[in-house]
Order: C-alpha cells, then sequence, then structure tokens
C-alpha cells in the first residue's frame, strides 16, 4: 500500500503538492506517511522528509490525519499543535478513495497566526461588500433633469430660472413650496445639471425618520458604539461626499439636530457616533421645505443660524393653482408614467376633461394631479380621457358661488391644512392650532373622513 500509494502520486502529482503554499502531509490507509510537502517543513520548522515513513497514528494520535485515517471521514477547521512543531496549524484533511477503495488521507493546513490573517481579510472584505451594499441602498438616483421639469407660466419659468443657475455653484439651496409642488424634482434637476451628476445624490427625508434616529442616519456611528451597533455605518453626509444630500422636510427636523447639523454646514467635517476620527467631506447640501421657517423661527421651533446658512439661495416653486394655464402641459408629461400604471397607452385629455381640471384648487399640488389622472387613466374606457373619468375632491373654491355642505367644508379644510403644514406629526399641531381645534379632534375627524 505505501509504495503504491507514493507512485500514484507521479511526478506531476508531487510538483503540484510542492507548490502548495499550505503543508501537505499524505498518510496510507494504515497511517504510514508517505509524503511531505516543502510547506510542511516551512511551517512546523520540522524536516518532513524525516516524517516519511513515521506512522501518524502513533507520531500525532489527535491530528486532523489520524482521525480521517480512523474515520475515513473528512475534518475541516482542526487546531492542533503537531508534535515537534513550533506554531499551532489549522488543519482540513479529507480521505482518498481509489476505486472505491479507501486508500489513505490527505491533511491541508496553515499556521494558525497565518490562517488568521486571512480569516482578518476575509472579514474585512466581508464588511467591505456589506458596507457598498448598504450605500447602494441608500444612494438614490437623481432622475430628472430640468428637460423633464414641465411648466410655461411666468412665476414657473422663474424658479427654474434661478434653479439652473445655481446648478451651476455649489451654493447651499433652499427650495419651498407647498407639498407636492416639485421640490424633489427641481433638486434632482439641479444635482443633473451640475459638475457633482456622476456622484451620488443621497435623499434624506428629515419627517420620516424619527428623531432619535436621525443622527446616525446622518452621521454614521462606529461598531459598538450603543447597543445594537453590531457594524459600523456610514452616515448620509460622508455617502453624499462630492455629490448632494437632499434634506426633505428640513422644517420638521428637531432643534438639537439642528444644531448639530449647522455645525457641519459651517466646518464640512463630523464625527461618526462613538468615533474619534474626524471626518471631513465635500457635499453639496440642498435642503426643502412645505413649512414657514419664519413662523416656526418665531415660535422657536427652527434655528435662525440654521436658516441663514441654508438660506443662501432661496427658490419659491409655485402651487399648481397659481399657474393653471401648465395643467395640459404638465397633464401631457405625466401620461406616459400614467399610461405605464395603468397598463395601457392614454393619449390626452379631450377639452372638456381638462376645462374640469383648470376648475379644481389643487390643495395637493402635482401629486394630487398625478393621482387624479392615474384614477382617471384607469376609469377611462378608451385611450382618451373624459371629463366624466376625472374625480376631484369636492372643494369650495371650485365654484366660489356654489353651496357646499358643513361636512365637505371641513373635509376640504383639513385636506388644506395639511397640505400646508404636512403630514408629520408637527406639521398636524400647526394644522390643529390653524383650523382651531386641538390634536385629538383634528386625528378624530381624520379618522371619521378616512383621510389619515
Ligand atoms: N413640473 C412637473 N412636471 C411633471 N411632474 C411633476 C412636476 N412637478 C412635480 N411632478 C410630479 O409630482 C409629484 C410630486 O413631486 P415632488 O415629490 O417633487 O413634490 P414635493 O414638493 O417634493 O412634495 P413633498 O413636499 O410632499 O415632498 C412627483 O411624482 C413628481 O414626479
Amino acid at each position: 500500500m505505501f509504495n503504491s500509494l507514493v507512485e500514484s502520486i507521479g511526478i506531476l502529482g508531487r510538483a503540484v503538492l510542492d507548490s502548495s503554499p499550505e503543508g501537505i502531509l499524505l498518510a496510507d490507509r494504515e497511517g504510514n506517511i508517505v509524503y511531505a510537502n516543502n510547506s510542511y517543513t516551512l511551517i512546523c520548522r520540522n524536516d518532513g522528509q524525516k516524517r516519511i515513513g513515521q506512522n501518524i497514528l502513533k507520531t500525532n494520535p489527535y491530528g486532523a490525519l489520524t482521525e480521517v485515517i480512523l474515520t475515513g471521514q473528512p475534518v475541516f477547521g482542526k487546531k492542533h499543535l503537531p508534535p515537534g512543531a513550533q506554531t499551532e496549524v489549522l488543519s482540513n484533511a479529507f480521505p482518498i478513495h481509489i476505486d472505491n477503495q479507501f486508500v489513505g488521507a490527505i491533511v491541508f493546513f496553515r499556521g494558525v497566526p497565518e490562517a488568521m490573517n486571512m480569516l482578518d481579510k476575509l472579514a474585512k472584505a466581508r464588511e467591505d461588500i456589506r458596507i457598498s451594499s448598504d450605500r447602494s441602498n441608500q444612494i438614490g438616483q437623481a432622475i430628472y433633469d430640468f428637460n423633464t421639469i414641465a411648466g410655461q407660466t411666468q412665476c414657473f419659468k422663474e424658479a427654474v430660472t434661478i434653479a439652473k443657475r445655481v446648478s451651476r455653484t455649489d451654493s447651499t439651496v433652499l427650495l419651498r413650496g407647498e407639498s407636492g409642488t416639485g421640490k424633489q424634482l427641481f433638486a434632482e434637476a439641479i444635482h443633473n445639471n451640475s459638475t457633482r451628476r456622476y456622484q451620488p445624490f443621497v435623499n434624506v427625508n428629515c419627517a420620516a425618520v424619527p428623531d432619535s434616529l436621525l443622527e446616525s442616519e446622518f452621521f454614521g456611528y462606529e461598531k459598538g458604539s450603543f447597543t445594537g451597533a453590531g457594524h459600523q455605518k456610514i452616515g448620509t453626509f460622508e455617502l453624499a461626499n462630492q455629490g448632494t444630500i437632499f434634506l426633505d422636510e428640513i422644517g420638521d427636523m428637531d432643534l438639537r439636530l439642528q444644531a448639530k447639523l449647522l455645525q457641519v454646514l459651517q466646518s464640512g467635517k463630523f464625527r461618526r457616533l462613538g468615533g474619534t476620527k474626524e471626518i471631513k467631506v465635500n457635499t453639496r447640501v440642498i435642503a426643502a421645505t412645505n413649512r414657514n421657517l419664519e413662523e416656526l423661527i418665531t415660535k422657536d421651533l427652527f434655528r435662525i443660524d440654521l436658516y441663514y446658512r441654508l438660506n443662501v439661495v432661496s427658490i419659491e416653486i409655485p402651487p399648481l393653482r397659481e399657474r393653471i394655464d401648465d395643467i395640459p402641459l404638465v397633464a401631457r408629461n405625466l401620461l406616459p408614467k400614467i399610461s405605464c400604471r395603468v397598463g395601457r397607452v392614454i393619449k390626452g385629455l379631450e377639452n372638456e376633461a381638462l376645462g374640469k381640471l383648470a376648475n379644481h384648487c389643487w390643495p395637493g399640488n402635482i401629486r394630487e394631479l398625478e393621482n387624479v389622472l392615474e384614477k382617471a387613466g384607469t376609469l377611462c374606457d378608451g385611450e382618451w380621457i373624459k371629463a366624466d373619468d376625472i374625480c376631484l375632491s369636492p372643494l369650495p373654491s371650485q365654484k366660489p358661488e356654489s353651496i357646499v355642505s358643513l361636512e365637505e367644508l371641513e373635509r376640504s379644510m383639513i385636506s388644506r391644512a395639511l397640505a400646508k403644514y404636512g403630514p408629520s406629526l408637527a406639521g398636524k399641531k400647526e394644522a390643529a392650532q390653524a383650523l382651531g381645534i386641538s390634536l385629538t379632534t383634528l386625528y378624530n375627524k381624520l379618522r371619521k373622513f378616512k383621510c389619515d
């Protein structure tokens, strides 16, 4: 068995085994060592040639090779100090079969420090993969550019002109306008028209992330910095480095974080939570709000210094009711999107349908128009939307002289107040105050009208 196994290795087999950086020992089925490669000698600092002919069951009764000889089963990741060796090794050993006959076993091993080093590299590679997949999940895509923003009315064109101008600079921009007017669209278009367009565009909705998590969302954290921080997290400011961060609903940010944000805007530097290293970023900031920041300042809900810092260039996006003439153009622009959503081609709107849209006051702006058209596209039976396909929520301003029920009036005022102040808790508080009712009453009415 001894000689036949040695012969079976052949010249090529020896050359291959000798070139391996792993230590290798081969034993026949009785445990007699028939081969040791060069790396065996280097790793164990023990002459491999002297081991040939020794029986592994006697010389190393607890090693991986012995275990395979005794059980016929492979052994993985066994840590062990071989006899005569000066360092522990980490071994994988396998049985060898020829013509279905168990003829012996082979062990591959590395010195533990070297194996640990490889495990470290593996862990690092895993972490790199996790971080980059985290990044790709968080980095949004800026799709829109100025060609896709529809609007021909004077007030709208003025907003677009300022946005185009500012896109060529690195200035901080504050986009203002009611909910659904297209602030996000403007932010994307500014990024895509800037020299940063091939860099990340990262979108953070300050109202959607709980205050307690917003800080770590912005600045990231180090592993172990708090219970549950099992790994390092890169914050959105760092993810947006060289690119643009879009801080949507900035008026809903909590005061403590406003102070931190101001500090970062002033210095361009921050530390991850639990971190000691200062991280410097070159991130362009575009903020947006549908709240009245000046009013929030008077109520001590928004920092005046942050306001000045953000308000370097302010762009007011007009509500749709102030650009009713744009409705045919905007609706036409929305039709390809609507066609995709409803699953068939909608070619356009009949004139009567357009007239009906022009008589509405659009508290939800273009987002509301988009929803109305989607519903109409679903209901219409041809390729053209008719007036009857259009369902608008009843609003008193549709026809000034028309009389509507008190319930309709109430519903409409609530939806206007929410469109003005936003759907967040802070927005609802303000809406309730403006409507002269308590927050609880507002919630009850929202439940009643099923519009919460
Ligand atoms: N000029 C436009 N042309 C075509 N579609 C538009 C236009 N402006 C906005 N939209 C569409 O209207 C919807 C609302 O736009 P967007 O999200 O940018 O509004 P917003 O002002 O950021 O709203 P919010 O304050 O609620 O976050 C989006 O689906 C957007 O694609």
